[in-house]
């Protein structure tokens, strides 16, 4: 299993004994709640207690029948499945859009067993916003999960106020700790974080997408181009982790100076590429400071 708690930059490593978390609830099973109950429910993971999961469909509680130890169960179908859900439980994950988290939390707020830990996963709906709309008696994490947690190799951003204990800490980076790596971050972060691995997937996709369309431009066919780009991808990323270099160490030693690919990369750079990151990420943090507005921040 991934390692958790890191503070900076590590390839993941097998970590052997036993995660143990609490009874636990998953409202929103969609992409980062399934990531999460796969991880709950996998060897080496002890839950002591039930997990339940919500969704808003039927047919989403369907797809997510086959969920071993998870009862998933759809508002669609028991209106007052999120309140039974969190009286039963001792750790509510909430993992609905982040314009569903007010109503989420209005709809529980009466439910919620006293000293239960509430882990909020919504981009952009701050610590500050969570804590007004929970009753005192909880206490609340923020954490910006990425879809890596899907294979186990997901990376997650936690952060915690004044009012966490070491042991809520604990227990929120070992539940992100069962689908990948966490690093504890300030909650004034969380929107960088978003920034940089929450939507970082969908740059990783578009870098693959785009060198594809590249080599289709150089003749070769989609099928070809395709496989050119998204091997180079997996490859690379595998030596990484394999390897445990830093990629610069990397790209120095496989970019010989009087190499073909040293003039590749001269152009890339001289393209300003931190400044397209630099711009991208900033139009990330300001949609998430919009969601933090709109969600009554
Ligand atoms: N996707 C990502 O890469 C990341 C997402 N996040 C955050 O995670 C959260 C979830 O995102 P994501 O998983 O992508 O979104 P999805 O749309 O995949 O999942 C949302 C889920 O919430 C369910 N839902 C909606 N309303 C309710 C309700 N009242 N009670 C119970 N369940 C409900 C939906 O049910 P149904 O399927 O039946 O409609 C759906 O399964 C968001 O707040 C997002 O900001 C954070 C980091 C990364
Ligand atoms: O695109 C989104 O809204 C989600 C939240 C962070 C990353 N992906």
């Amino acid at each position: 299993m991934p390692s958790t708690y890191s503070a900076s930059y590590e390839p993941a490593k097998e970590v052997p004994s036993v995660i143990e978390l609490p009874s636990v609830a998953v409202l929103g099973a969609g992409a980062i709640g399934k990531s999460l109950l796969k991880g709950l429910t996998k060897p080496g993971v002890a839950v002591n207690g039930s997990i339940y999961a919500t969704c808003s469909s039927a047919s989403r509680a369907a797809e997510l029948a086959s969920l071993s130890q998870v009862t998933v169960t759809a508002v669609e179908d028991h209106p007052s499945v999120n309140k039974d859900a969190v009286f039963e439980s001792d750790l509510v994950v909430l993992a609905v859009n982040p314009e569903g988290v007010p109503a989420l939390i209005a709809d529980v707020s009466t439910s919620f067993r006293p000293g239960a830990l509430v882990v909020s996963v919504a981009a952009g709906v701050t610590l500050a916003r969570l804590k007004k709309m929970l009753p005192d008696s909880v206490t609340v994490v923020r954490a910006l999960p990425n879809m890596g947690g899907e294979v186990g190799c997901g990376v997650t951003g936690v952060a915690t106020n004044d009012s966490c204990t070491q042991e809520d800490l604990k227990i929120a980076s070992d539940l992100f700790g069962t689908v990948g790596t966490v690093v504890v971050v300030g909650d004034d972060q969380l929107d960088e974080v978003s920034s940089i691995s929450g939507s970082g997937p969908g740059y990783f996709y578009f870098f693959v997408e785009q060198l594809t369309a590249t080599g289709i431009e150089l003749g070769f066919s989609p099928g070809q181009a395709r496989v050119l780009a998204e091997q180079t991808f997996l490859g690379s990323a595998a030596l990484m982790q394999s390897s445990g270099q830093k990629p610069e160490e990397l790209l120095r030693y496989f970019t010989s100076p009087q190499g073909t690919s040293i003039k590749a990369i001269e152009q890339l750079s001289a393209a300003d590429f931190k400044k397209v990151l630099l711009k991208a990420t900033a139009a990330s943090i300001a949609r998430a400071r919009e969601i933090a507005a709109e969600t009554g921040e």
